[in-house]
């Protein structure tokens, strides 16, 4: 009774969505428990053709609208009101903690105006150097596989070279995760990666108190693995801020000419943490603590997001060979075929062909499948079928960025790999977010479109990509993974 009393509200304001059959007090939770992660994204995707793009779910008192409809993710995404993140972000805050991805309000405000400049095109271009780099050491650690006849699985090489990239560009330090030199770090980063993965597909250990209780070994393993983390985070920021007040005492006495030098030059292979500490020195005092929450951010959101497009990228590769051919030839023209030229951003814009390929891997294979707001004040929208209406304070929002790029309706032939759909702009923009969109969408999104060209360049020039092995079977997690890794094999191109 107490339920249907409180919840009266917001039952007659979402009269209008479909959903599953309710029962009393527990509502649709039936609906909800039989999904799981392998069951998830084809669950959505009948969903969808059950109920249309958006539909709602009652779980006991909680009400969850899951939205694939491009009219309605655009008001949510642009609005500068509905940034809450959902509590399933909960199970990234003990490494994590309050940064930019899972923070909302003035603090993520003030965080993402101070962190934006670190993304800047003048900086992206001193880290080409760097992908460039560890893409090489990326290709010499997939020669033992390229003899046309082993199948493997691509993900954990690419892994350790994201990590590489992010470790050197986000705090200027190597870990030489791909040649195993800082193993303790990168073990205890990799674990740790797996294991939110892991807490994050079952939901009643999303409590810290229940994890605890039930999985003590995993819980001791996971606070050592951010003692270790947090130990070497903190020794390269005391490092760093040594390094760069020296550094300020220094320029302080030169021209403004050279200020200006000064303030792109140092931020060289280490934009992130420049750009922490010296806000910490001209304005607001940013803690320790509160720098190591935004490193250890893009240290986790930096390199799984861009492995697993990359894997998954290089995996379809491996099964169209025409596209394989279209984009060497395109590498080849542009880069020339002997003695290729350094890479820039200007000659990296020139390869279209291959944004076709890389957009096309990320609409069926999105590495964030979905993302979720909660809703704290009501949210009005107007909508071409539902009318106007609210979505009432206290809902959950789902955003099916997968849903979305496998639909029927705005995609033709959706589970096909053709990356000449997006030679031209898609009619709406928001029906496929990748990135998300609006204020909180992805601020690295030029940093991996520019990391991931330089990777495919290097690796397609040296290897053809062979479809060996077992498809993927695409599952929910944090972020994408496949069931059966991504497989392929590799054969050296004679040059
Ligand atoms: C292919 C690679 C990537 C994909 C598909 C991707 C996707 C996304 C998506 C969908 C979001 C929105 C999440 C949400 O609303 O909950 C996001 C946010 C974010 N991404 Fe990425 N990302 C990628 C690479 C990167 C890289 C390389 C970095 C850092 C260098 C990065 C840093 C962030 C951060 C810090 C946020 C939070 C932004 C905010 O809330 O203001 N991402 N990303």
């Amino acid at each position: 009774f107490l339920s249907h009393v409180t919840t009266k509200r917001k039952r007659k304001a979402v009269k209008n969505i479909v959903g599953p059959h309710n029962l009393p007090i527990v509502g649709a939770v039936h609906f909800a428990y039989q999904l799981n992660p392998e069951n998830f994204l084809q669950r959505a995707r009948e969903n969808s053709l059950k109920y249309g793009p958006i539909h709602k779910v009652w779980a006991f008192n909680r009400l969850i609208i899951a939205s694939a409809d491009a009219e309605l993710n655009e008001q949510i995404l642009t609005s500068t009101t509905h940034i809450t993140k959902h509590r399933l972000y909960g199970v990234l805050y003990d490494w994590l903690g309050n940064g930019l991805l899972t923070s909302d309000g003035r603090k993520w405000h003030s965080r993402r105006r101070i962190i934006t400049p670190a993304f800047h095109f003048k900086i992206l271009e001193e880290f080409l150097e760097v992908f460039d780099q560890q893409s090489k050491v990326l290709v010499n650690c997939l020669s033992p596989m390229a003899d046309g006849r082993t199948t493997f699985d691509v993900y954990p090489f690419v892994c350790a070279e994201t990590l590489d990239i992010i470790a050197e560009t986000a705090m200027g330090t190597k870990v030489m995760a791909q040649t195993g030199g800082t193993k303790e770090y990168t073990k205890a980063v990799e674990e740790m990666t797996r294991m939110m993965a892991w807490r994050f597909l079952r939901l009643h250990i999303h409590s810290d108190f229940i994890f605890s209780i039930l999985h003590p070994f995993k819980k001791m393993q996971m606070m050592r693995n951010l003692r270790i983390m947090h130990e070497f985070t903190d020794k390269v920021i005391n490092e760093r801020r040594s390094t760069l007040k020296a550094s300020l005492a220094k320029a302080s006495q030169e021209t403004a000419d050279d200020q200006e030098h000064f303030d792109v030059g140092q931020k060289k292979r280490m934009a992130l943490l420049d750009v922490l500490l010296q806000s910490t020195i001209e304005g607001e005092p940013l803690s320790n603590e509160d720098i190591r929450e935004e490193v250890d951010t893009f240290m986790f959101e930096g390199h799984d997001t861009t492995a697993t497009a990359l894997s998954f990228t290089l995996h379809i590769l491996a099964r169209h060979p025409e596209v394989q051919e279209k984009l060497l030839a395109e590498i080849h023209n542009v880069y020339g075929k002997e003695d290729p030229k350094p890479f820039s951003l200007m000659n990296l814009n020139e390869l279209k062909y291959m944004e076709c390929v890389i957009k096309e891997a990320l609409r069926m294979f999105p590495p964030v499948p979905i993302i979720g707001r909660e809703i704290k004040e009501d949210l009005k929208y107007k909508h071409s079928q539902l009318g106007e209406g609210i979505i009432p304070a206290g809902s959950e929002l789902i955003i099916g960025i997968y849903k979305m790029s496998h639909d029927l309706f705005t995609f033709e032939d959706p589970s096909e790999f053709i990356p000449e759909r997006h030679e031209k702009p898609l009619s709406k923009s928001f029906e496929y977010l990748p990135f998300s969109a609006g204020p909180r969408n992805c601020i690295g999104q030029k940093f991996a479109m520019y990391e991931m060209k330089v990777t495919l360049t290097n690796v397609i020039r040296e290897y053809e990509l062979l479809p060996l092995g077992e498809d993927t079977k695409a599952i929910l997690g944090i972020v994408l993974r496949s069931k059966t890794g991504m497989q392929l094999g590799l054969r050296k191109r004679v040059k």
